[in-house]
């Protein structure tokens, strides 16, 4: 590769690390900056890791980011601010790998939440309940994991004692990107160098006392393994609230949304209606009532949020026109 007189290349972003990006190209690493453009058009379509993106080649310098090329599989997060306003995080992502250790960890409430996400995103939610070794009933988390949805696979490994690192082989395809996602400390560095099979990212020591992980992946990074396949590790994330997801919870609970649907009512609150599918579901133990309850409480939340993102959004125009109109 020369340098170019406004030559275009496709490349991958690998890392960022505030205005710096690093782009994956024919297995190099070549750091690169936005092009002005990108600020003067005051876009929201910053890339992130695992965009496809167009650039100008710089031999001696940072290389210039010209264009995000279209992208499938992005998984977003709420912005940490907490106003209701979800991020974009990784793009192009083909599995999720939601990690959780089979210890404290382990939370249902909190799998129903990512694979809201991850539907939502268009990737396909795996659950790696990671530390199986340190739990002597595994199935029955992989019993309740599954039951969650329809759309989840989980399975149980220890990557420590090399168990069951082999049964996630299925999903590691040359070409296939993968992002791992879960709390700090749930083991996905250590999963990622048992993929690898050395030691490339640095894991945390967990704190004996209380087995929580100390921080150690600081930012978002895609590594390519030699078979071929692309992991994203991502900083640890303990919340993952709702905000503009609820056609990935209604997908993740595709089968309540049907059932909502059989009321006789339209309007059908499901509390003394006759004619109630879900209230029959209930009733007949085809649905599980904290399923169901689960279902209902992502949902109100998704809505709160968005309602909190519109009144945000209306107070920040008003205040550009009161700002425009001092002037
Ligand atoms: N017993 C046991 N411990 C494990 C296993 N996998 C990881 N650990 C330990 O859990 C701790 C945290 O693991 P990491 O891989 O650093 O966790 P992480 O998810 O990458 O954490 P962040 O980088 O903070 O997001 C380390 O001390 C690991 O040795 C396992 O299968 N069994
Ligand atoms: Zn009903």
């Amino acid at each position: 590769m020369n340098n170019t007189n406004g030559e275009l290349f496709k490349g991958r972003i690998s890392a960022i690390h505030k205005n710096n990006y690093t782009i994956r190209y024919e297995g190099k690493d070549i750091p690169a900056r936005l092009k002005g453009s990108f600020y003067d058009l005051m876009t929201d379509w910053f890339p992130v890791v695992g965009d496809y993106v167009s650039f100008e080649y710089n031999p001696i310098g940072d290389s210039l980011i010209v264009s995000v090329l279209e992208c499938s599989g992005l998984l977003q997060r709420p912005d940490q601010a907490k106003t209701g306003v979800m991020q974009y995080m990784v793009a192009n992502v083909d599995y999720t790998f939601i990690v959780t250790s089979l210890n404290e960890d382990y939370s249902y409430n909190r799998i129903a939440r990512y694979v809201s996400v991850v539907l939502q995103g268009h990737s396909i939610p795996v659950v790696v309940l990671t530390k199986a070794d340190l739990c002597s009933n595994y199935g029955r988390y992989i019993r309740e994991v599954e039951s969650i949805s329809d759309k989840v696979r989980a399975h149980a490994i220890s990557a420590l004692y090399g168990i069951g690192v082999d049964e996630l082989q299925e999903y590691m395809r040359p070409g296939i990107t993968i992002c791992l996602m879960g709390s700090s400390g749930s083991g996905k560095s250590t999963l990622l160098n048992a993929f690898a099979g050395e030691e490339i990212m640095r894991t945390s020591s967990v704190r004996e006392s209380d087995s929580t992980g100390r921080h150690t992946t600081t930012y978002r990074q895609l590594i390519e393994l030699n078979n071929g396949v692309s992991i994203i590790d991502t900083p640890g994330m303990r919340e993952i609230g709702m905000a503009n997801t609820q056609l990935g919870i209604d997908n993740t609970f595709s089968d309540i949304a049907k059932l909502e649907k059989q009321c006789k009512f339209s309007d059908c609150q499901h509390d003394t209606e006759p004619g109630c599918a879900v209230k029959a579901a209930i009733e007949s133990g085809d649905l599980s009532v904290d399923r169901y309850i689960l279902y209902k409480s992502l949902s109100s939340e998704n809505t709160r949020n968005y309602a909190k993102k519109k009144e945000i959004s209306k107070w920040a125009k008003a205040a550009k026109k009161i700002k425009r109109d001092s002037f």
